[in-house]
């Protein structure tokens, strides 16, 4: 049993800079200046105490979901530090702390990277301090799980933190050969295909600490993940996604030892050949979307399994 509120909208200003972040060699990603932190928080309370809500319509202990909007909002203007887990753990935190009927709180965000628009100055372009584009398609990801342990006592009891949405397209280079052919079997071997797939990852720290951000060396930046996703996507040519999806996470495992465990949800959208051959004086071919239904892959992988399966 629990109820919450969804999309709550956040947007802080001159939120605490995230700087000194590991430097990767698939990475030119320096930090987050978090001129702006704007996040989409879902938020759900759990508790004994809401039953008679249900069962008897008594709102006697109800926290109206509206209420729980504005609480984190006001806590937004509270916050000192620099990353969305840590927002998600502060204001669960908030939640248990104000409020002594809620067990337990399950909290999760997507975050809305504004990205600095390029302004000429007199010799080159340089960035603006004041106005961001929000343009990007994937965004950072994070979800927490804090329970009431005793009456004043809180505790984290899942924390993850990811990427969403991100949209990758590899034009040639990729492959699809050697399954099972049988009866059921209509699509043909494929030796160079148009992959483009549509890719969620999340990582889980070894010590959930380290996802705040308080030691930025131990923090792994959603867009310095996406970095190594696009590297390794560009270096393989990769037989199928399911193997694409694995070489992605032991290059994300050996960057980050801080990690304990990455997991990928990819979808398949490779285009369909609409010509294989253009007039012989250009170069290229046309493609479309496919049509439904897409396929997909889930992979979990820890570092102590992948020394497992690499032996
Ligand atoms: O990378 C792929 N993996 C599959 O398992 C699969 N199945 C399919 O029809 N196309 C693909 N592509």
């Amino acid at each position: 049993m629990y109820y919450g509120k969804g999309d709550v909208f956040v947007y802080r200003t001159y939120a605490k800079p995230l700087k000194g972040i590991k430097k990767i060699p698939e990475s030119n990603f320096k930090g987050r200046n978090n001129t702006i932190l704007g996040m989409d928080i879902q938020v759900a309370l759990k508790g004994d105490a809401f039953l008679p809500s249900f069962t008897k319509g008594d709102n006697t202990s109800v926290i109206a979901t509206d209420s729980m909007k504005n609480f984190i909002l006001y806590h937004a203007g509270e916050f000192e530090g620099s990353t969305m887990e840590e927002f998600l753990e502060f204001v669960s935190g908030k939640f248990l702390e104000t409020y002594s009927h809620i067990n337990g709180v399950t909290i999760s965000g997507k975050q809305f990277p504004f990205q600095e628009v390029e302004i000429p100055s007199e010799q080159e372009f340089t960035p603006s301090d004041t106005v961001f584009r929000q343009g990007l398609l994937e965004q950072p990801y994070a979800s927490l799980e804090m329970e009431r342990t005793e009456e004043d006592k809180f505790q984290v009891v899942d924390q993850w933190s990811g990427v969403e949405g991100l949209r990758l397209m590899k034009v040639k280079g990729s492959s699809f050969y050697g399954f099972i052919k049988d009866e059921y079997t209509t699509l043909p071997e494929t030796f160079d295909r148009p992959l483009f797939i549509y890719l969620n990852i999340r990582w889980r720290y070894k010590n959930p600490k380290d996802a705040h951000g308080k030691r930025p060396v131990n923090y792994v930046c959603a867009e310095q993940v996406v970095q190594i996703a696009q590297t390794m996507f560009h270096q393989e040519d990769s037989p199928s996604i399911q193997y694409l999806i694995y070489v992605i996470g032991k290059r994300i495992l050996m960057r980050f030892p801080e990690l304990g465990e990455v997991t990928f949800e990819s979808n398949n959208r490779t285009w369909d050949t609409v010509l294989e051959e253009i007039p012989s004086s250009l170069k290229g071919k046309v493609f479309t979307d496919p049509r439904p239904p897409y396929g997909f892959q889930v992979f979990s992988m820890t570092p102590e399994e992948v020394k497992e399966w690499e032996k």
